[in-house]
């Protein structure tokens, strides 16, 4: 052990803000099925109106607004019946003065016609009259040509992944490809003497399995990347620098973790020190602490800590929103959370960002209660028992028991 100190630390705010590396992946068209979740490269605006027609919103019959004025129970309007209008096919109905048109819910709205009335309101008292017992106003039941969308208006936004409403919009539109980022192919490397594979069947005393990698991979795939296991690298500068070199020239992203703390195993700090320009080493987090981030000839790198649940800890502060922005995502979903109440006093030194993972439960009245789960950070099954986590901020000593918290839920 040397007694070093981390050389470069930050406050999680300030890798946010701060660490925001200008590469984007490129751009591809893809088909509608495959576009969920993707990220849009620019606007896509509409060349033609939607619906396109005015449209009827509901079963009745097509009239002139006028004509059903003072209309009512006691004292109905009669209209002439001057046709039907047809599901899918342009009118061959007009409505003129004392006249009205069936008209299915959807169908076009025959010429003449400034509203309909709902079937519920009128009563067909002899073949070829309408009994009207409700006014409606013009535009009553209709929805205008580019109620919808308007010509040139934006249908989705660059930047912001697509959701299954917006690939309904696109198919409305007639929108069948859409040019999206790339994923980012991200690369997960694990280190250290001590990590075998996870089908490993048997471990000699000492030996782990690589838990962190499959992990990652998940969180990856949540955040739009596409995983790439680059393998387990024991505790060796060499073997380290030439793993990293191989991965920085197949990815948009490294993730390396463990051997970045400040004892005799630092190699990844040595290693990636020598491959680029680190941009923070140590961050003012629990866990997380000894978290790295560097650039190397254009490609984010993140260096994690070894405890799994740290390194997922940090992964989904800092490693999610920068997958994001990779694929072009300047308009990240929030994340799911909720209210609650804490069960207990929590304790927390200031100057650092607690990260504490907790349990939600709905109490009979409606109100949610968060039960922190204590453990050390090499507990990777705290993460898995927890339902989501809540951030105690660096200036706080604490939070007292009661205190009305809120819980960034795990996906
Ligand atoms: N004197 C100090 N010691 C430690 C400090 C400190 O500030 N001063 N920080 C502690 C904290 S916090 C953490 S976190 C660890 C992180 O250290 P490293 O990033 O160098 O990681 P390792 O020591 O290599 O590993 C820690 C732990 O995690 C296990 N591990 C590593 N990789 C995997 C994997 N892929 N799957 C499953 N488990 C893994 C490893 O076997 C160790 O048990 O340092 C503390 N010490
Ligand atoms: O950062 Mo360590 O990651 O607190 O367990």
């Amino acid at each position: 052990m040397t007694g070093r100190e981390f050389f470069t630390a930050r406050t999680v705010g300030e890798a946010l803000v701060g660490f925001r590396p200008e590469r984007r992946t490129a751009v591809e068209p893809v088909p509608l099925d495959g576009a969920l979740g993707r990220v849009p490269a620019a606007d896509v605006r509409a060349d033609a109106p939607l619906p396109g027609f005015a449209r009827s919103t509901v079963d009745g019959y097509a009239v002139r607004a006028a004509d059903t004025y003072g209309a009512s129970d006691g004292l109905p309007s009669y209209l002439d019946l001057a046709g039907a209008v047809r599901m899918g096919a342009a009118p061959t109905v007009t409505v003129t003065p004392g006249r009205c048109a069936a008209i299915p819910t959807g169908a076009v709205l025959p010429a003449g016609a400034d509203a309909v009335v709902m079937v519920e309101y009128t009563a067909e008292t002899m073949p070829g009259t309408v009994e009207v017992t409700r006014p409606v106003a013009p535009g009553s039941g209709v929805v205008q040509p580019d109620d919808d969308v308007a010509v040139g208006a934006v249908l989705v936004p660059a930047g912001r992944p697509l959701r299954a409403p917006d690939l309904g919009l696109l198919a409305a539109a007639g929108v069948t490809t859409v040019d999206v980022h790339a994923r980012p192919r991200v690369a997960i490397l694990s280190t250290g003497d001590e990590v075998v594979p996870s089908d490993t069947k048997e471990l000699t005393v000492g030996q782990v399995r690589d838990a962190t990698a499959s992990a990652l991979a998940g969180l990856i795939r949540e955040a739009g990347g596409d995983p790439v296991y680059a393998g387990i690298v024991p505790d060796d500068e060499g073997a380290l620098r030439s793993a990293l070199t191989d991965a920085l020239g197949a990815a948009d992203l490294v993730v390396v973790s463990a051997g970045s703390s400040v004892g005799a195993r630092d190699e990844t700090a040595a290693a990636v020190s020598a491959l680029g320009e680190v941009w923070c080493h140590g961050l003012a987090l629990k866990p997380g602490k000894p978290t790295m981030l560097a650039e190397c000839a254009g490609v984010p790198l993140i260096g994690l800590p070894g405890n799994p649940l740290s390194a997922l800890v940090v992964f989904r502060l800092l490693g999610v929103p920068l997958v994001r922005r990779l694929a072009g995502c300047d308009r990240p979903p929030p994340a799911p959370r909720v209210r609650a109440r804490l069960a207990r006093d929590l304790p927390s030194a200031a100057g650092r960002l607690d990260v504490v993972q907790v349990t939600v439960t709905e109490d009979p009245d409606g109100t949610c209660r968060a039960e922190p789960l204590f453990g050390p950070s090499a507990l990777l099954s705290v993460l898995a028992r927890a339902d989501g986590y809540l951030v105690v901020p660096e200036p706080a000593t604490g939070l007292d028991a009661g205190t009305d918290v809120e819980v960034v839920l795990h996906a």
